[in-house]
């Protein structure tokens, strides 16, 4: 039996800044399975994007890892040397970003991006190299592969751009793909085309993603699995099944009546009452006791543990996600 694709255990990642010290991860767990799709959802500073880039160890000084492991296939990433690491990031885990300019090179052509891509990840020929590069930017629905291959990045539309890109990851051949908000930056209705295309392709090359994302209607249509994060923490964990029917943790209760009923297109939008802490002085005991509607005083003092077992846990000391 192999064991999992991912396995971030109790990850602390902080920031030295002039005002003190910023906790941005705070021991955060997470297991991801050969071929799931794990949506990582919670408010702008939860520390979604520090995760991301500390799994490709990406945070620079004055930031850093201090505490905590990570696991790709068994192989601790913390202890590969600079040299290994820039393997992995070029082979084992890519990332898809938000603006997809970072990922493709201005001065190349896409042909010669893709055939380089490619043939550094397999044993093929230049000419075989070009024929997979067609099939991917036919699988990301690309009408005219020969002529995209021909352009230069700043002669496509950014959704244009943002399908190279994709097609650009199946060229590494990873065994993770991270996607941070790679839909953001595109109008509302080419995101919607690039999300599905995504989508097919994840699953025609059965391929293991971490999705990073405000939506969570998005990870609802997309995800197997839902990780949600408050103040630097994985608060909640399972099944987008568990996690919509019968969610746990109020912080994710809350984030739930956030989503916008389409049945109901004039309700005003909730809010979750309160702020997100400050990570450079984040509250004692379970950090979302200022805004938790179902905050004890033991809530105040006492920081939860994660409760429930592999399928759905939850760290909250009033609710039990095994209970639910
Ligand atoms: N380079 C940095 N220097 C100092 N603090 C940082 C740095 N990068 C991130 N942080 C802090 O770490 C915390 C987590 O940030 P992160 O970018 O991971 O949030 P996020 O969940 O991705 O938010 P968003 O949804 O807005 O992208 C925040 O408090 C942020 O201010
Ligand atoms: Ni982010």
């Amino acid at each position: 039996m192999n064991g999992p694709l991912l396995e971030i255990r109790d990850l602390e990642t902080t920031f030295d800044t002039n005002a003190g010290t910023v906790e941005a991860l705070r021991g955060v767990n997470l297991t991801i399975e050969e071929g799931e799709r794990v949506g990582l959802v919670g408010e702008s500073g939860s520390g979604k994007s520090v995760t991301a880039q500390s799994i490709l160890r990406l945070i620079e000084s004055p930031g850093g890892i201090d505490a905590g492991s990570i696991a790709l296939h068994g192989r601790d990433l913390l202890g590969l040397s600079d040299r290994e690491m820039q393997r992995v990031r070029g082979r084992d885990v890519t990332m898809i970003f938000q603006d997809p300019s970072t990922s493709l090179d201005p001065v190349y052509s896409v042909r010669s991006q893709m055939v380089e891509t490619i043939g550094h990840n397999r044993d093929v020929s230049d000419a075989e190299a070009e024929e997979i590069a067609k099939k991917y930017l036919e699988m990301v629905d690309m009408p005219n592969p020969d002529r995209v291959l021909d352009s230069y990045p700043h002669e496509l539309s950014g959704g244009m751009k943002q399908r190279v890109s994709i097609a650009m990851t199946l060229g590494f051949d990873p065994d993770l793909i991270i996607a941070d908000e790679p839909t953001t930056a595109l109008d509302v209705t080419v995101q919607k085309k690039v999300l599905e295309i995504f989508k097919d392709v994840v699953s025609e090359a059965e391929l293991s993603v971490l999705w990073i994302t405000h939506n969570l209607g998005v990870v609802a249509e997309f995800c197997d699995k839902i990780a949600v994060m408050y103040a630097g923490e994985v608060v909640e964990y399972g099944s987008v099944y568990d996690i919509f029917d019968t969610p746990a943790h109020p912080y994710t209760r809350e984030l739930l009546r956030t989503i916008p009923n389409i049945n109901r297109p004039n309700e005003e939008l909730r809010v979750i009452e309160g702020s997100v802490p400050d990570m450079l002085d984040p509250p004692e005991g379970c950090a979302f006791h200022p805004r938790c509607p179902d905050a004890e005083p033991r809530c105040r003092t006492t920081r939860p543990d994660p409760v429930g077992g592999d399928e759905h846990e939850a760290s909250c000391l009033v609710h039990d996600a095994s209970e639910q």
